[in-house]
């Protein structure tokens, strides 16, 4: 079977399909010939011709290059570097915002059902406008020194004169228009008080990364709190997702005075900051996180708090010291906590743990694994944090399985 799919299909090959369904990662599947093929650009129900552009032994790849029978959620994308040989920073601005939203609930029921083999429906909820929202990017630039992106699965660089979904305040136009030294990574980023950090180094080596303009600790506030962060550290790239999150995960943690809280992966403290007023003096909580950058940052945002701790290093490896918790709130990263985290957060017998996820795979994958260790999911939310990409942020609620 295997044999036949390599043998039909060619690099270059166009053929007529019809897209299926949205897979994870953003692409859209599509058969032809009993080979499966994860098509770009697509939209499920159209009848396009898309063109080969890697073939497998398990399944091959391919861009929509004519559209034959449009979607009515088929929408021109605002920005004009957003096609199958642009600009790979967004993969769904050639759908409509409620369609996009519909397709990520999709992505995270299939994968529920794949990975957890659970029945979910989750509604994934807009937070602002599509464009406008990000407030950190990387960019490159060509060996002439024209700022751009790299084009998607390529280190080839689009020259990108103008990014819609950046917050305007970056000004990342005026850094295009003004060229820049030619083979450079350069990160940029913008506080919620003003603050824009330009961080470079040459793309053709490893040499770190350099501040080119701006302050190295930028300055942030969400409700009541402030933050120093690092250009270094983590911090959330929507505008809005500080505050989305914290909301979120206060929420479900429904913390009392005198909780003992693990927020584990904490960075410099963005949701630890939200529990304080909840757990009173007598109440603590344990930051572990993996950044020296963001726990040195996290010093300094809870300066005088005698009842947050932080300490730096590995999860997996500091978990194990802690002997109870009321409840654990935990944020990793893409790949997520895994089997021997999850495992030790049960032991811990928190009566709630918080997940925020920003992979709705390691999340399906993590929920199967807090089922065998006597948690079960209560309550889960998503967000669009990632609009005109296919990306997918959320928030899920695990309590003590109840035995009936
Ligand atoms: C998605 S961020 C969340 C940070 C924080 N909760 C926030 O919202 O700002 C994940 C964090 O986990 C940290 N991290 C990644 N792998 C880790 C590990 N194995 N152990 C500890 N921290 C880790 C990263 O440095 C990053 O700060």
């Amino acid at each position: 079977m295997s044999s036949t799919k390599r043998t039909t299909l060619e690099v270059g090959q166009k053929i007529q399909v019809t897209i299926e369904k949205v897979a994870h990662g953003g692409h859209f599947i599509a058969r032809y010939e009993g080979a499966v093929i994860f098509v770009r650009h697509g939209i499920p129900g159209e009848e396009c011709t898309i063109e080969i552009t890697s073939t497998g032994s398990s399944f091959n790849r391919a861009d929509v290059i004519e559209v034959t029978a449009p979607s009515e959620d088929r929408v021109s994308a605002p920005c004009r570097f957003a096609h199958r040989n642009g600009c790979g920073g967004c993969d769904f601005q050639h759908i409509s915002l409620p369609r996009q939203l519909s397709l990520k609930s999709d992505v995270i029921t299939e994968q529920f059902s794949r990975i957890a083999k659970m029945d979910i429906e989750v509604e994934v909820e807009e937070v602002a406008g599509p464009l406008g929202w990000r407030t950190r990017c990387s960019a490159v630039t060509t060996k002439a020194g024209a700022l751009g992106f790299y084009q998607a699965r390529s280190h080839k660089i689009i020259p990108v004169d103008d990014c819609r979904i950046l917050v305007p305040e970056m000004r990342y136009s005026e850094l295009a228009q003004r060229g820049a030294k030619g083979d450079q990574r350069i990160e940029i980023s913008i506080s919620n008080t003003g603050e824009r950090t330009i961080a470079t180094a040459n793309s053709r080596d490893e040499s770190p990364l350099r501040i080119s303009d701006g302050p190295d600790v930028a300055h942030y506030t969400v409700g009541e709190n402030s933050f120093e962060v690092s250009q270094k550290s983590f911090w959330q790239s929507h505008k809005d997702a500080p505050r989305v999150l914290t909301e979120a995960v206060l929420q479900y943690a429904q913390l009392r005075e005198g909780d003992h809280v693990l927020d584990l992966y904490g960075g410099v403290g963005l949701l630890a900051a939200s529990f304080l007023t909840h757990i009173g003096e007598s109440g603590s909580v344990d930051i572990v996180e993996g950044s020296k950058s963001a726990t040195a940052d996290a010093a300094r945002n809870f300066e005088g708090k005698n009842n947050v701790n932080i300490y730096t290093g590995d999860v997996a490896r500091l978990i194990t010291r802690f002997s109870s918790a009321d409840v654990i709130v935990l944020d990793p990263p893409r790949e997520g906590a895994g089997k021997d985290v999850i495992a030790h957060c049960a032991q811990l017998k928190p009566r709630a743990i918080v997940y925020v996820a920003c992979d709705p795979a390691a999340l399906a994958r993590d929920t199967g694994y807090l089922r065998d260790a006597g948690y079960q999911l209560e309550s889960m939310r998503a967000f669009d944090l990632f609009p005109m990409t296919h990306h997918i942020e959320s928030v899920a609620k695990f309590v003590p399985t109840k035995v009936s």
